[in-house]
């Protein structure tokens, strides 16, 4: 077999209270893609950060093509020949598309100022070489997630990169964005290049990684061919314990209407969405990306206008300006963009947990310290949150417990209606069962959910009804025990009314 591209070698890294990587060891090998798997928190985007010069090890070695390096910054990293395609893209909505590929590398002419004219007939070339109809001179703020991802391919074979690494790539595509990437990937694989993959999703571990590497609370626990194991055998790796999956619905009564919407729509992204729902209901929302799901919903919550239709709370009509007001009247919103919307980084998780209903820990004048570490311990136990302490800063930990402080925010001010957006994404699989168990145990406690996922079996492990929405409406309705999988797709893709 041929020489590995970059080896890593007893490779460890501690922060303040977290051993985050405990001598690792990971070969990358030319043409093989390679998924880093393990639980929210066990090191896998550490290691990502050591690969492309963003943390320092504080032991090991990194040799790229036999010879060792020592990154003080991404730079180095790069000029390594090592790229990274990020889950939250980081590059600069204002610059074009082709700046944007050449920064830090503008192509320069004898007089050293930037060819521009060179750097568009560049950048033409190389998103041509993965077939993407992108314009350069295209503002990145005008594309979507899915392109912005080929703008960082293409800036990753500008500079001709040897190892390319996709942190949960797929965690805002479509499924057709997702089998294009894929695509791309295995044009990559083909040009010799070593891929590192990293995701949550084991069908699509399945599908694109030759070579695992599994790590647990730092330590490399398995690696080896991915045609070696099974999912399951791969759960229990991870998770050091087997996994129940999926948690049995919970048998729930379905009471009055608690929430009605009616003809709810805005100038560009939704119209005429309309629907009930009523006390211990869950009610799916399902759609491909970009149905207008999540745009209706942040409507709803007051975070942008509408421009139409009405909201019924327990039967008074309610007027929503702003997230206060939907918050004061009962409705929470747990976003799924958790960086943007969620959360306050640097801010300690207690803070964050119990900002959104500081007066529920007031004891006569003054904030009870004490019930608010009471609340965030019993949530953060429950949907098991790896953090040094409860004090510990948003920012330091990793972003699958994020998301997860995000949710015990969010739960913790006991609203009457909840609306879940993505609640598990990037949540790793031990986890994700104690979401679900707990958006089941809301319903019981006689709260009325909405659920928006673009995974069709969490949406029909958990709801009673699916409401689907393509290009902004409402075009079908399923009751529980009255689906398939197909009729739901078929009509979220519009194949089923095509086959009609
Ligand atoms: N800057 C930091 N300061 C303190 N602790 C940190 C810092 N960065 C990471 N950690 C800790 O290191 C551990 C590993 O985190 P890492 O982000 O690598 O996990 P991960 O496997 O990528 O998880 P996820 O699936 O949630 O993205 C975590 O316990 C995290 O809290």
């Amino acid at each position: 077999m041929s020489d590995p591209i970059l080896t890593l070698t007893g490779v460890s890294k501690s922060f303040p209270g977290v051993r985050a990587l405990h001598d690792i060891g990971l070969s990358l090998k030319p043409g093989r893609v390679t998924a880093l798997i393990g639980e929210n928190g066990a090191g896998k985007s550490t290691i990502v950060k050591i690969l492309t010069g963003i943390y320092r090890p504080d032991a090991g070695e990194i040799r790229v093509g036999g010879e060792q390096k020592h990154f003080s910054s991404p730079r180095d990293a790069w000029a390594a020949g090592i790229a990274a395609i990020h889950q939250e893209t980081v590059m600069f909505d204002e610059l074009s598309v082709a700046e944007n590929i050449f920064t830090g590398h503008m192509p320069t002419g004898s007089t050293r100022l930037v060819d521009w004219a060179e750097m568009r007939r560049k950048s033409a070339e190389l998103l041509k070489r993965i077939d993407a109809a992108i314009p350069p001179e295209f503002k990145l703020k005008r594309l979507s997630v899915a392109q912005k991802h080929l703008v960082e391919i293409a800036r990753a074979l500008s500079h001709e990169a040897r190892v390319v690494i996709m942190d949960e790539p797929t965690a805002a595509l479509s499924a057709n964005e997702i089998d294009d990437l894929f695509r791309i990937v295995a044009q990559l694989k083909a040009e010799g290049r070593a891929i590192v993959f990293i995701s949550h999703k084991f069908d699509e571990i399945f599908r694109i990684a030759d070579d695992f590497v599994c790590l647990r609370d730092g330590e490399k626990v398995g690696e080896g061919p991915i045609s070696s194991v099974t999912e399951a055998q791969l759960v229990r790796m991870m998770v050091g314990r087997p996994v129940d999956q999926v948690f049995p619905k919970r048998d729930v009564p379905i009471g009055e209407v608690v929430l009605s919407v009616k003809g709810l729509s805005n100038a560009t992204e939704y119209a005429d969405i309309s629907f009930d729902l009523r006390k211990g209901e869950i009610l799916g929302l399902y759609g491909l990306v970009g149905a207008g799901r999540t745009e209706a919903m942040q409507g709803l919550f007051g975070i942008t206008p509408v421009t139409r239709g009405t909201v019924t709370l327990n039967g008074r009509p309610l007027a929503v300006r702003s997230p206060s007001d939907a918050i004061a009247a009962g409705i929470s919103y747990v976003p799924e963009d958790r960086q943007d919307q969620g959360a306050i980084l640097s801010l300690g998780i207690r803070e964050n947990v119990t900002l959104a209903n500081l007066s529920k820990y007031v004891r006569g004048l003054f904030l009870s310290r004490a019930a608010e570490q009471e609340a965030t311990r019993s949530l953060g136990r429950r949907l098991a949150i790896k953090a040094a302490s409860w004090e510990q800063q948003l920012g330091e930990l990793s972003g699958g417990n994020q998301q997860k402080v995000v949710i015990a925010k969010w739960l913790a001010t006991r609203p009457k209606v909840i609306v879940l957006d993505e609640p598990t994404k990037g949540i790793d699989v031990g986890s994700k069962a104690a979401v679900h168990d707990f958006i089941g145990e809301l319903a019981q406690d006689g709260l009325a959910v909405v659920l928006i996922s673009s995974e069709l079996p969490e949406v029909m492990g958990l709801a009673d009804r699916i409401i689907v929405m393509k290009e902004g409406h409402i075009v079908d309705e399923f009751k529980r025990g009255a689906w398939s999988a197909e009729q739901i797709v078929g009509a979220a893709t519009g194949a089923a009314r095509e086959a009609a």
